[in-house]
């Protein structure tokens, strides 16, 4: 057999049905594809590459999958904390976006959470924020996966007026990234008390018509549900189902408020669940009962939603919260197991992004998407599971390779497509024109 690149890590996990943990064993990139995962030995008579990456001690993870965040918000990260939910974005973060978000802002600010999250192992990322056409361009222009939200608010913004401009901006982005092997677009009304029921509508028709997802802020905290109550006499979930939009093309971002018919409903329609634990303990917005979700049937992906909320676009980190955090909630130290997390971070987060063909697991025929990280270091030795390591002690500076469609993103740790010191320069100035005016 030929191939371009055949890596030899000391261990694969490559997400498959049976969550296998593959030890000396070889993965072999042809045209972008992972064209065979073969034991090492097999793979040293059998198949000529033009290149040769030994990796001891190094294990093979896929792409990891950020499945919720708001990228450009990396240059708000650290504006506003310890405040709860509402008042960190009515009396913080919307003001401040009213009046310094604009294309710039988007392109700068995207380019630190590209680099932030290739450097930690994300290789596709599911986004909402404004000028979405902005952030499809810096992504793809750093050879990048996303799906980007087509957003949706009542309210005007610096980009777009009302439902019917946002909609339109929208649907022009879908058309021109309708062929584009990294980009993908996702409709993103903001969240049930952001939209109203028109809107709501309208971008329920028009997903089931262009078959994409719709990505939303749905139950985050108990005060969104009181509000609901006391607007619409229901809760949110409801009345989103009465809407019809409650589907397998949903994915609902945060779901902290939850009760049993309603997680019944998920399973039955399969519609998906972003987790973003982290977000959700800084805001102390709630918790997700993840396990409940996972037994029911539900699809749990994981996101860090954005820096502002987080602090950073860590899914690593985010894996070992989701972990941590799920047996606290289940009361049960066998909920959310490593291997668990794993799914979520990565073959989850891509079935919820209709992706899953392409991307999320390490299997023959998908994308050649994959993460290398080097366990030969102090903080994960020695090794008796890898994928229980790689959850429960390993961090993200362990990450040295990343390849995206066999493309080399990031290589001995730093990134190829990206110039590291002039994004960090841009951030900075944003970060102090900000602060300036400020005083
Ligand atoms: C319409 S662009 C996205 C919009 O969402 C805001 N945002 C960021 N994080 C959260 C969150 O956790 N809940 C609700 N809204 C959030 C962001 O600031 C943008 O305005
Ligand atoms: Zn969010």
């Amino acid at each position: 057999m030929q191939a371009e690149l055949v890596i030899y890590p000391q261990w694969i996990l490559p997400v498959d049905r049976d969550n296998r943990q593959l030890t000396n064993h070889a993965l072999a990139i042809a045209d972008g594809r992972i064209v065979a995962i073969v034991p090492a030995a097999e793979a040293r008579q059998s198949i000529h590459a033009q290149q040769v990456l030994e990796l001891p001690e190094h294990v093979l993870i896929p792409g990891l999958v950020n499945a919720h965040t708001h990228a450009a918000m990396t240059l708000l990260r650290g504006l506003a904390d310890d405040l709860p939910l509402m008042t960190w974005l009515h009396d913080y973060i919307w003001p401040t976006e009213q009046r310094w978000v604009d294309a710039e802002f988007v392109r700068d600010g995207t380019r630190l959470a590209v680099l932030e999250m290739l450097c930690g192992g994300v290789t596709c990322y599911h986004d909402m924020y404004f000028h979405p056409e902005v952030t499809a361009q810096v992504t793809a222009d750093a050879g990048m996966r996303a799906v980007i939200g087509m957003i949706v608010v009542d309210f005007p913004t610096g980009y777009a007026a009302n439902a019917d401009e946002y909609l339109s901006k929208g649907l022009a982005l879908h058309a021109a990234y309708r062929d584009h092997p990294l980009i993908r677009v996702a409709f993103a009304p903001h969240s049930p008390y952001a939209v109203s029921d028109a809107p709501l509508q309208r971008i329920n028709a028009l997903a089931a018509q262009l078959d994409v997802p719709i990505h939303l802020h749905l139950h985050e905290t108990h005060d969104e549900i009181v509000q609901s109550e006391r607007d619409h006499g229901q809760r949110p979930f409801q009345r989103l189902d009465q809407l019809g939009l409650i589907n397998s093309r949903l994915l609902a971002i945060h779901m902290t408020q939850l009760n049993d018919a309603e997680i019944a409903r998920l399973a039955e329609t399969g519609a998906h669940v972003v987790h973003c634990p982290e977000s959700n303990l800084k805001l102390a917005s709630g918790f997700c009962p993840v396990e409940k979700l996972l037994a029911a049937g539900v699809n749990v992906a994981l996101g860090t939603d954005g820096a502002a909320s987080n602090n950073d676009l860590n899914i690593l980190g985010e894996m070992r919260t989701a972990a941590l955090l799920g047996k606290g909630v289940a009361g049960s130290a066998t909920a959310v197991s490593a291997t668990a997390a794993l799914r979520m971070a990565t073959i989850n987060g891509a079935l919820a992004l209709g992706l899953a063909d392409e991307i999320g697991s390490l299997e023959v025929g998908k994308s050649a998407d994959i993460v290398a990280l080097d366990f030969n270091d102090l903080h994960t030795q020695p090794v008796y599971h890898p994928g229980s390591q790689l959850v429960y002690a390993a961090s993200r500076q362990q990450v040295r390779q990343v390849w995206i469609r066999g493309h080399q993103v990031v290589r001995d740790g730093v990134p190829t497509s990206l110039d590291s010191a002039e994004v960090i320069a841009a951030a900075r100035a944003w970060g102090k024109r900000i602060i300036d005016s400020a005083v």
